[in-house]
């Protein structure tokens, strides 16, 4: 169902500017991102997709020299406030990156790991957590009688699958893909893809792609950057049938990008 202007507003992005020293990557964002859509984040190289993201979860801190403006409210809380606690918004919003990065342990530890370090202690709660992930991740038929082998005997498919129900056994309410798809196989990507739809009955997403047709298959609404700014945003067949803007139309038609 589309989330229309009554919808619940999950993130309201407003006049954000982000600097890596003199070089501006985000100009004068605005934009509202609703409870339980997923939001397609387009736009060549350099555009600023990955600076935005990392902004949501406040990863952009830690670079040096990096400074931010404007406001980005998370259910109406400011989340670049001083007094924000970082931990639990990287708690509340997750990542995935587009290349699978899991810990040299088992399938189980890479799934129980971050929630024992933030106090789930219990076995049984454990082993709920992890097997809540794996089904949420359309992983666990394939890996369930073998939750204790190593995380890197998995395909690179299944790989970035466990990356995925690593971030949702954080149990999250936003999660961010930055090309999730990038160095997969088609059969993969379509898992992938299946995945994202069923998820976002529960979460708010965000998925950043070069991949424009994976944006088309995947994304409610499509924010379109070029060079830092906000050329287009919209519900999704509509910004694809008919463009308001040219350089919309050049790039999702392969003309430039
Ligand atoms: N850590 C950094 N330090 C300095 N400049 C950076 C840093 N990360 C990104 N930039 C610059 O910010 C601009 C936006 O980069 P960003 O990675 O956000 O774009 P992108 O749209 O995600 O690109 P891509 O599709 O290539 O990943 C680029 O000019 C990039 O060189």
């Amino acid at each position: 169902m589309l989330k229309d202007s009554t919808w619940p507003i999950k993130i309201q992005v407003r006049d954000l500017n982000f600097y890596y020293g003199q070089r501006q990557a985000i100009e004068d964002l605005r934009l509202d991102i609703r409870q339980g859509e997923i939001l397609g984040l387009m736009g060549p190289s350099k555009s600023g997709k990955t600076t935005f993201l990392r902004v949501l979860n406040r990863m952009s801190d830690l670079v040096s020299g990096a400074r931010v403006e404007g406001s980005v409210h998370l259910d109406g809380e400011d989340i670049l406030a001083r007094d924000c606690n970082v931990d639990e918004l990287r708690r509340r919003v997750g990542m995935v990156f587009a290349k699978p990065t899991p810990l040299p342990r088992s399938i189980y530890e890479n799934l129980a790991f971050a929630p024992r370090m933030h106090g789930k202690r219990s076995k049984a709660v454990l082993d709920e957590l992890v097997e809540f992930s794996l089904k949420a991740a359309q992983l666990w038929p394939e890996v369930k009688d073998r939750l204790h082998d190593s995380a890197l005997k998995l395909s690179g498919g299944q790989q970035q699958r466990l990356c995925l129900a690593r971030t949702l056994a954080m149990q999250p309410e936003v999660i961010l893909l930055d090309e999730p798809t990038s160095g997969l196989d088609p059969i993969s990507t379509a898992r992938i893809e299946e995945t994202l739809t069923e998820l976002k009955k529960d979460f708010t997403i965000i998925l950043v792609s070069n991949n424009t047709k994976q944006i088309a298959r995947c994304s409610d609404k499509v924010a379109f950057l070029l060079m830092s700014r906000l050329i287009e945003y919209g519900v999704t067949p509509e910004v694809f049938m008919a463009p308001k803007d040219k350089r919309t139309d050049d790039y999702i038609s392969g003309r430039f990008g």
